[in-house]
């Protein structure tokens, strides 16, 4: 087994020496929040959006709009709502509203409660957006490494029910090598069968001109190009190195701009290498800003071996975001290690707003063995509701999804909220 082939072992993990973002979550943040705020609680529902997408002008709002419950409805009526219904709507949508949450254990001492758990959001969420933006990526990063070919009728009815749950992305096909990614040879008739669904955008990967004219020829509408933080991987996954890369992507973005067609950059093992280890943070920012420069109004950070923890997140973030503006940043988890959504947080309270999934936790790289799924959509939707942050994902939509390619793939979805929320759903219904 080669190196490629096997996941990093725990002494070559990228670890949290000379990293001093722990003093940004200073003591306060680690206070306990009360029990009654333990379950995915919206305590920003009824806030509005602002223009800038942070939370951070909204901080008047924690007292007035976020605790409307108090003013609007007397403590009886809102009593009266029975615990059932409670956990029926939190089984459903994993949101549920503060007053619901909050109705049979108010302490008496509730005022102080309150405006301890306030500071504590405070100190905790500054900063992360109302709203965030999910790229679907499970119909291409997702099925790219599945050995058994999935027939195009069925990637193309996954993505048309990708794009009626509301998300505002979905990544369909790559136009990559077939000899390198087999999974992917139906690229032109994945693209020409759905070009014309409305309500989402459809980008697709192109690694090179040769793929971009295809891309644009089938009627791909936008496109994302995939370079490397690391040397090695860049060899493995595009035959090139990374300034070879980048001259690629250069003749790619000047024909892009003149067709007015956006695209989208990736940066891949922007935490780690299967070949090379820890990849250091000043090389990600380096690829992020090359591709920013030549002209991506997008550039997705991918941890594509999934061993990135909160610890190696940050500073790895904090050097991209000197160099290209927070709001063109995306996230792009892989949870090997189980730490995608915990990255994700982290990521949110750092202000990036754009987080890439997958349904259903499906993915892999056919390049970097070893890795498992993206982060799987229903999770994230999941804990962005909870949250309180806006996606305008329909999580029901979503689990039927995830459900069908599941079920196409003859294996259990990858997502704990989907297979939580199927199996808490069917015992709701005998309620
Ligand atoms: C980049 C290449 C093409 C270089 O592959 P190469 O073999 O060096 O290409 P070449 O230019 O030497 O050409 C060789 C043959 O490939 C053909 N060819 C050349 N280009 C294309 C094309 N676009 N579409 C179709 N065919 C193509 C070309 O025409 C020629 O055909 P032949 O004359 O032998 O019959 C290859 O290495 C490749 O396709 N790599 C893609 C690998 C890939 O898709 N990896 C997974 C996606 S990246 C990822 O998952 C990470 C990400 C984005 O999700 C983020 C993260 O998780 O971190």
């Amino acid at each position: 087994m080669s190196s490629l082939e096997e996941p990093l072992k725990l002494e070559r993990l990228p670890s949290l020496s000379n990293i001093d973002w722990l003093e940004r979550f200073s003591s306060g943040a680690c206070r306990p929040v009360g029990e009654d705020m333990a379950m995915g609680d919206s305590w920003s529902n009824g806030r509005n959006c602002s223009s800038s997408n942070s939370c951070v002008e909204d901080n008047d709002e924690y007292g007035r709009e976020n605790y409307k419950w108090r003013r609007h409805g007397s403590r009886n009526a809102i009593s009266s709502r029975k615990s059932k219904s409670l956990s029926k709507n939190y089984i459903v949508c994993g949101t549920v509203s503060r007053s619901q949450c909050l109705t049979d254990r108010q302490p008496k001492s509730y005022s102080k409660h309150r405006s301890t758990v306030r500071k504590t959001f405070k100190q905790l969420f500054n900063g992360m957006p109302n709203h965030v933006k999910i790229v679907e990526v499970g119909a291409r990063d997702g099925l790219q490494n599945e050995k058994k070919t999935v027939p195009t009728s069925v990637k193309v009815e996954l993505i048309q029910k990708l794009v009626s749950c509301g998300l505002p992305v979905v990544e369909v096909t790559g136009f990559v090598s077939p000899k390198w990614v087999p999974q992917l040879s139906d690229a032109k008739d994945v693209m020409e069968a759905v070009k014309d669904l409305e309500g989402a955008r459809l980008p697709v990967l192109t690694p090179n001109m040769k793929g971009f004219e295809a891309a644009v020829a089938a009627g791909a509408k936008e496109v994302a190009v995939f370079a490397s933080a690391s040397e090695s991987f860049s060899k493995s996954n595009i035959n090139c190195s990374i300034e070879e890369s980048l001259v690629r992507y250069r003749a790619v973005t000047s024909s892009a701009k003149k067709l007015a067609i956006p695209i989208r950059g990736y940066v891949s093992c922007a935490i780690g290498c299967p070949v090379e280890g820890a990849i250091s943070p000043s090389k990600v920012a380096y690829v992020a800003k090359e591709l920013h420069d030549m002209g991506c109004f997008e550039i997705s950070l991918g941890d594509t071996i999934g061993i990135a923890t909160p610890g190696t997140v940050v500073p790895m973030l904090e050097a991209v975001m000197a160099v290209v503006p927070v709001e063109k940043l995306a996230v792009h988890f892989h949870d090997t290690y189980g730490q995608s959504l915990s990255n994700i947080l982290v990521s949110l309270q750092l202000g990036i707003s754009t987080v890439d999934s997958s349904v259903a936790g499906l993915g892999g790289c056919p390049y970097a063995k070893g890795a498992t799924g993206n982060v799987a959509t229903e999770d994230v939707v999941y804990m962005l509701n909870g949250l309180g942050i806006k996606t305008n994902v329909d999580l029901q939509k979503l689990l039927v999804a995830g459900e069908f390619i599941s079920k196409h793939l003859g294996r259990p979805s990858g997502s704990k909220a989907a297979i939580a929320l199927s199996g808490a759903t069917a015992d709701a219904s005998k309620m």
